[in-house]
């Protein structure tokens, strides 16, 4: 499969932080969902891939070069709020090589945008449509959304999920999709980064993931007989022991892990 980008050992030290070591693939024509408690380190990383900030170590290849190819979206709104979108439109006209106005005005009807209002009358979620408009209408590759989602009801959310698989179909397009709702990325992702306290947790497909473990709610007594090789992450409660395993061990009771389930399971859990 090609990549899109192909990290290479990425490091970056802050004085109380250190993203450390990244090494990881995203491969075109995919989603890729980076999921990681607050702190973790997913704004650096990709701060880095967008070269706002210089890595101490570490390659992505092919370093970006052409930014007409490449959409960002972070949380907040990135346009001047005094200006209307007809008015942005032309900016955007003159500011993106291969500006496509047509596939922007249908965006903008296709979600009911006011065209001669100012952005600062907009809502979180007019704004957010706004930036996907733009996003979608530059010819761009490689779409990045730093939690662009967040605080959007479940419906624009999945009016955003359904254009970000359409976006998809072209095969080499890539998203790369920061997010806290990791039902967003249940639905929609192909891949799952996990970043915790800086270091690469996993990387696999979603598929894969929720194929290849289950969580098992046994005893102590019944957690000493498990077969160690099975065991990836333990759990000591009181009177219970959580364990994600590899395979179902169909004695005992199993639920199927959620990416949350799997981020508390390796960020809390100990090895066995
Ligand atoms: N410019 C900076 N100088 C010093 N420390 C920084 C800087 N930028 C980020 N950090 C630190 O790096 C760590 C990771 O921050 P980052 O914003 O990458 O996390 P995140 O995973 O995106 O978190 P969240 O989900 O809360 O947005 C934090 O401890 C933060 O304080």
């Amino acid at each position: 499969m090609t990549s899109a980008l192909q990290v290479h050992h990425l490091t970056k030290k802050y004085p109380t932080f250190t993203l450390q070591d990244l090494s990881f693939d995203l491969p075109q024509g995919t989603i890729i969902g980076l999921i990681g408690e607050n702190g973790a380190g997913k704004s650096t990383l990709i701060r880095c891939l967008l070269q706002m900030s210089k890595p101490d170590q570490g390659e992505i290849e092919p370093p970006i070069k052409d930014f007409n190819q490449l959409s960002y979206i972070p949380d907040s709104c990135v346009f001047p709020e005094i200006l209307t979108i007809e008015q942005l439109e032309q900016d955007f006209a003159s500011i993106y090589k291969h500006w496509e106005s047509a596939k922007f005005w249908d965006m903008v009807k296709r979600f009911k945008l006011p065209h001669k209002q100012k952005l600062k009358t907009f809502s979180k979620g007019m704004k957010v449509k706004l930036a996907f408009c733009v996003a979608f209408s530059h010819h761009a590759k490689l779409l990045i959304l730093d939690e662009a989602t967040s605080g959007l009801d479940p419906l624009i959310r999945d009016e955003i999920l359904d254009l970000l698989l359409e976006f998809i179909q072209k095969e080499d397009h890539t998203v790369l999709f920061s997010t806290h709702i990791t039902s967003d990325l249940e639905k929609v992702a192909d891949y799952i980064l996990y970043i915790h306290e800086g270091k690469k947790m996993f990387m696999d497909t979603k598929d894969d993931l929720m194929e290849k473990y289950v969580i098992m709610h046994c005893t102590q007594d019944e957690y000493q007989k498990l077969p160690s090789s099975k065991i990836v992450r333990v759990i000591k409660q009181p009177y219970q022991m959580d364990v994600l395993v590899e395979k179902k061990e169909a004695e005992y009771t199993f639920d199927t892990p959620t990416l949350e389930d799997l981020m508390r399971m390796y960020s809390k859990g100990e090895k066995r």
